[in-house]
């Protein structure tokens, strides 16, 4: 579904990506780890085309994605929900979620409003309130609300827990598999909080220094006792 290969990234003379190469099939739900600063997310950036810096090949569903282009790339089915800060925190729930679906018609906004509501209720209970007033969990799910909203084949996360609790990480990542559970959508989550992550992934990449050190079944990562100083 998504190929990477050869993938380089630079900032400037920051060489954060090494010749990457990454191949992740339909409905598979894959954990990105790594240190602060590997590389992760970069590597989400250039999944959707977000990084002019970059060279090597990404193709989505066979689709070249071209560099700069992230809105013409969003239109293949990708949905990206970035670190922190990602609702529009001065309007309502039903608000943010309809400025999410505006690509779509009535009736298809309709679809997924009720696609969202059924997969986060007190979405649907909190409708009129201001997003902002929302706690940290309930933002987060906003966030994954909105990002459902556009009917996405794969969604790209980066660190959806950071700041939370742990019973909420528990929630977000749950509600995370259930989306993956019932639409099939395929998932790349960056995540620190990687045993509760590793619950609900299929495979699990480790990035050091902007290498692939490790990809492999998720659980079969907690027994690579050479990596577990990066947790
Ligand atoms: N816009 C930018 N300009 C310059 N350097 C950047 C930029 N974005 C990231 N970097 C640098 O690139 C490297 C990789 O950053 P990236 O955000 O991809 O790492 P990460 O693995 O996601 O880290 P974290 O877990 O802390 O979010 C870091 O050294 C970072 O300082």
């Amino acid at each position: 579904m998504l190929e990477l290969k050869g993938l380089n990234a630079h900032y400037g003379k920051l060489h954060v990506l090494h010749g990457l190469d990454l191949s992740v099939p339909e409905g598979q739900r894959l954990g990105i780890f790594g240190h602060n600063g590997a590389g992760k997310t970069t590597l989400l950036r250039a999944c959707l085309g977000d990084l002019e810096t970059c060279d090597g090949h990404v193709a989505y569903r066979g689709n070249p994605i071209k560099v700069s282009e992230v809105h013409h790339n969003v239109g293949f089915g990708m949905a990206f929900v970035p670190q922190g800060n990602n609702v529009f925190r001065d309007l309502q729930v039903q608000q943010n979620l309809a400025i999410a679906g505006l690509k779509h018609d009535a009736s298809a906004r309709k679809k997924a409003f009720d696609e969202v509501y059924g997969l986060f209720p007190l979405l649907a209970e909190r409708s009129e309130q201001i997003a902002g007033s929302l706690s940290g969990g309930q933002q987060q799910m906003l966030a994954l609300g909105m990002a459902l909203m556009t009917q996405p084949s794969i969604l790209l996360l980066d660190e959806p827990t950071i700041g939370l609790a742990p019973v909420i990480v528990r929630d977000v990542l749950a509600s995370i598999s259930e989306i993956n559970r019932t639409r099939g959508t395929t998932v790349i989550i960056v995540e620190q909080n990687v045993q509760a992550t590793l619950k609900n992934v299929d495979r699990a990449v480790v990035i050091k220094s902007g290498r692939i050190i490790y990809d492999g079944a998720s659980e079969d990562l907690l027994k690579q006792e050479s990596l577990w100083e990066l947790f």
